[in-house]
């Protein structure tokens, strides 16, 4: 039997501190690309929150509240969610990336790369480990927004046997090239899927561009966001990676021995 999962990008403007509102938007959104079949959903970065940064450790009190919500609905939906928040651990906020499967949490990601430009490694704490979960969908690697300018990570992803790149973030204005071409290259050099969110509006002097990405392994883009709050949605089909894999055969043809070895 083929395997196939439908897979969005759930893309809105996030409103700075409002995780009531946020959460609202969130949730319809959610509804509305699971009658359309998604069953792996993904949203933006910190899409609870924003970057709210002087209030960013009351409005992580909120996000206990938050998880057993969606843990109700992707229980009740049969479905998986991705998508960062700010997460407080031992009086730290790091910017987490939770995995949330059929009721439970599968997996939790930290960002490892704190984007020191727009001053985050100032308030959020980095985390330290990469992470490859299987799920219902199948198997997800998880990274955040700037992330995607390490390359390396991705890597590690793929050979820990991801299949699916699940992306959250919130990149903003002149930056859509950037985005999008990084995407693509993560797509195709790794040869999996993407599925990417980006917020869209604007946050204080940041002007979010949306452009949320769903891309196949051969880097064709499957469906793509405008610059206003939308939802998109695209069926992965393992069986076309897997058949991709063995025609143009990166994974056998690496030198590891020549730039370096990764697990
Ligand atoms: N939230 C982020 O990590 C933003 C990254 C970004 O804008 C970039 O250009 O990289």
């Amino acid at each position: 039997m083929e395997r196939k999962v439908c897979a969005a990008a759930v893309q809105f403007n996030i409103e700075l501190g409002e995780v009531e509102a946020n959460l609202q938007k969130a949730l319809a959104g959610i509804r509305r690309v699971r009658e359309k079949d998604a069953r792996l959903v993904v949203l933006p970065e910190m899409w609870s929150s924003g970057y709210a940064y002087k209030r960013l450790a009351a409005l992580a009190e909120e996000t206990p509240r938050v998880l057993e919500i969606l843990k109700g609905l992707t229980a009740e939906k049969n479905m998986v969610t991705v998508g960062s928040l700010p997460e407080k651990v031992d009086g730290r906020i790091y910017n987490t990336a939770f995995v949330v499967d059929n009721g439970r949490i599968a997996g939790r990601y930290r960002k490892l790369h704190l984007f020191s430009t727009m001053g985050e490694d100032r308030f959020l704490a980095a985390g330290d480990a990469a992470l490859v979960v299987s799920t219902s969908v199948g198997r997800l690697g998880v990274a955040i927004c700037y992330d995607l300018r390490f390359p390396e990570l991705f890597r590690k992803l793929a050979l820990e046997g991801a299949e699916i790149l699940c992306v959250p973030a919130e990149w903003p204005k002149p930056r859509q090239e950037h985005w999008r071409t990084l995407l693509r290259a993560r797509a195709i050099e790794n040869q999996l899927f993407v599925a990417a969110a980006n917020c869209c509006g604007i946050q204080g002097k940041l002007d979010f561009f949306g452009m949320s990405l769903l891309i196949s392994p051969r880097g064709e883009i499957l469906a793509e966001g405008g610059e206003t709050e939308t939802e998109l949605s695209a069926l992965f089909n393992f069986e076309e990676m897997t058949s991709y894999r063995s025609q143009i055969r990166c994974y056998q043809d690496r030198r590891p021995e020549i730039y370096g070895t990764l697990p």
